[in-house]
């Protein structure tokens, strides 16, 4: 199995020390778990039901072999109304220090945060977090200098428009060169501007059609030969509706399992799913398959 890397401007659980920073690296697959803030519980900071289901949710996850965990205040599926960042930072904020204060991040946990808005970024870095997903790929500037100055790898996303409007007329001429070509440029744009190194993600789902999601992720293997580690991210998303007729969001688990195993055999170096626990499970057999 190939060998992927992040480089980190401070330790994070299992990195070893180079001249260019504190190296993470694994081999095959990585697990990203979605741990959802439920709003409600949040807003007054209380150890309510949301934050301990949360927490028992990052226990399983961990104990399960799930390497990292992403955070996320604001909902980004298709027609989402944008969140402010006092809002967003209100229902992260409680569960980073919870995850910080629990002892889980010893145990090799990752901590990604999910956000769009640099003020959560910098807020979610300094509660704790290791590294910041943004699905607008760090269109604002001011995301590159907190992931710059925090020293945090980033997580560069494709998304064609914003989430209220993405998916109303997605169209590209070439769909894998453009979006390859964007998440190229970006990263070079991101790693100049002082980032110590990204991920790239195709961002399916976001201003694409059915037939541009299934172009881009046979399209993984030629992303993923480039020097970037490379993040899919499908876990429950319509276009398994629409290949399989699965209409509930939370009965497409299996189908989910099945597009990251593609993804991962096609070289994709972490996946991003709500059942991580059970992706761990399904790459380990793959691996033990594979093994000559
Ligand atoms: N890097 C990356 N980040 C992402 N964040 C959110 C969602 C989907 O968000 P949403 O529909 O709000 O649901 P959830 O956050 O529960 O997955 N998809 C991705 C993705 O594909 N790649």
């Amino acid at each position: 199995a190939r060998e992927h890397a992040l480089t980190f401007g401070f330790p994070v659980p299992g990195s070893a020390p180079t001249p260019g920073g504190h190296r993470l690296t694994w081999t095959g697959c990585a697990v990203m778990g979605v741990l959802n803030t439920t709003p409600d519980s949040f807003s007054d900071g209380g150890r309510h039901l949301g934050l301990d289901a949360a927490l028992a949710s990052a226990r399983r996850m961990q104990a399960a072999g799930v390497q990292v965990l992403d955070i996320g205040g604001e909902s980004t599926r298709p027609g989402a109304e944008p969140v402010n960042a006092e809002t967003e930072l209100d229902r992260v904020r409680p569960l980073i220090r919870a995850l910080a204060d629990s002892g889980l991040l010893g145990g090799g946990l990752v901590l990604s945060i999910d956000t769009m808005k640099a003020e959560v970024a910098a807020e979610a870095l300094r509660a704790g977090a290791h590294l910041v997903n943004d699905i607008t790929g760090l269109r604002d500037p001011e995301m590159v200098r907190v992931c710059a100055e925090a020293g945090a790898p980033a997580c560069v996303m494709h998304m064609q428009g914003e989430p209220r409007t993405m998916q109303l007329e997605p169209h590209y001429d070439d769909v894998v060169a453009e979006v390859h070509g964007f998440l190229r440029d970006r990263a070079a744009a991101v790693l100049a501007g002082g980032v110590p190194s990204v991920l790239l993600d195709p961002g399916i789902g976001f201003g694409k059609t059915l037939d541009h999601n299934l172009t881009l992720l046979r399209a993984v293997g030629d992303l993923a030969a480039g020097e970037h580690p490379v993040l899919i991210g499908a876990s429950r998303k319509r276009l398994i509706d629409y290949v399989a007729g699965v209409p509930g969001a939370a009965d497409r688990d299996p189908g989910s399992l099945a597009l990251h195993l593609h993804s991962a055999r096609q070289g994709a170096a972490m996946v991003r799913l709500h059942a991580a626990a059970e992706m761990v499970q399904a790459l380990r057999v793959e691996a033990r398959l594979a093994q000559r």
